[in-house]
């Protein structure tokens, strides 16, 4: 279980208090408007932000202490941060061995991994030669190859046809059941994950203004968004 208790931030024209759960092996998504601190809130989960107090932990180990590195996370970030002069296998086996010296074991698991998203043979293939689907599919292995049990996914499909998208929501979904990792992923397009996610999470103005089954989150968030009736809206 992911636990965010209290976890306050602010900076002069924005303040944060995050407070939320999600069960491990969840498909969670984040969702809200537009400046709401969706990605503030990922980014302090994975370590880039640190709060000025609260709590965070993940299935009982306290996270705050832990640099970005150490904790149990990997994150996809919105424009995929592949590195152009390596090949797929290379930026996804950087997930594993960031020195790129790997074993014959774990060159297996690269190869593996790459075929879990459905890239198999695009081991020797460089990001400039692949679509901006199957960059985000490698970005996507990367993170998995890991082996980490909490996987944080910033808009990573936002660039993505509505198609394509729901494709790679939905490989997400299977990928997260086979492997038991737990899933949280801001999304600008609920409607592409309503029927997959286990927990729809509204953020706006800092907070988390509802947490709950999609259906129930969509009709109750963004309504009382559209109202104005967020403190500060
Ligand atoms: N390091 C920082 N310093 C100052 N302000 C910050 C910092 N990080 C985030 N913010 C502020 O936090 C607010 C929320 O931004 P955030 O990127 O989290 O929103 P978002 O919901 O992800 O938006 P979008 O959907 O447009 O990506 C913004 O007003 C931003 O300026």
């Amino acid at each position: 279980m992911l636990v965010i208790e209290n976890c306050r931030l602010s900076w002069p024209d924005f303040e944060a208090d995050y407070s939320l759960s999600v069960r491990s092996g969840a498909l969670c998504a984040v969702v809200g408007p537009s400046g709401g601190g969706k990605t503030t809130l990922l980014h302090m989960i994975a370590g880039f932000e640190h709060p000025q107090s609260g709590r965070l932990s993940f299935d009982g180990r306290d996270l705050l202490p832990l640099a970005p590195a150490k904790r149990p996370i990997a994150i996809v970030f919105q424009d995929h941060n592949l590195f152009p002069h390596l090949t797929a296998a290379e930026n996804v086996a950087l997930g594993l061995r960031p020195s790129l010296r790997l074993s014959a074991e774990e060159r297996a698991l690269v190869s593996e991994t790459l075929e879990a998203v459905g890239l198999e043979g695009f081991d020797q293939r460089k990001p400039g030669e692949m679509s901006g689907g199957q960059r985000q599919r490698v970005a996507l292995a990367r993170a998995l190859v890991s082996g980490r049990p909490l996987i944080l996914l910033d808009e990573p499909f936002s660039s993505l046809d509505s198609n394509l998208r729901r494709s790679m929501i939905r490989l997400v979904d299977e990928l997260r059941r086979k492997r038991h990792v737990t899933i949280v992923m801001s999304i600008h397009t609920p409607e592409d994950v309503a029927d997959l996610a286990d927990q729809m999470v509204f953020v706006a103005n800092g907070r988390v203004a509802a947490s709950g089954p999609p259906a129930e989150v969509l009709e109750r968030g963004l309504a009382e968004d559209m109202a104005g009736l967020l403190p500060g809206t």
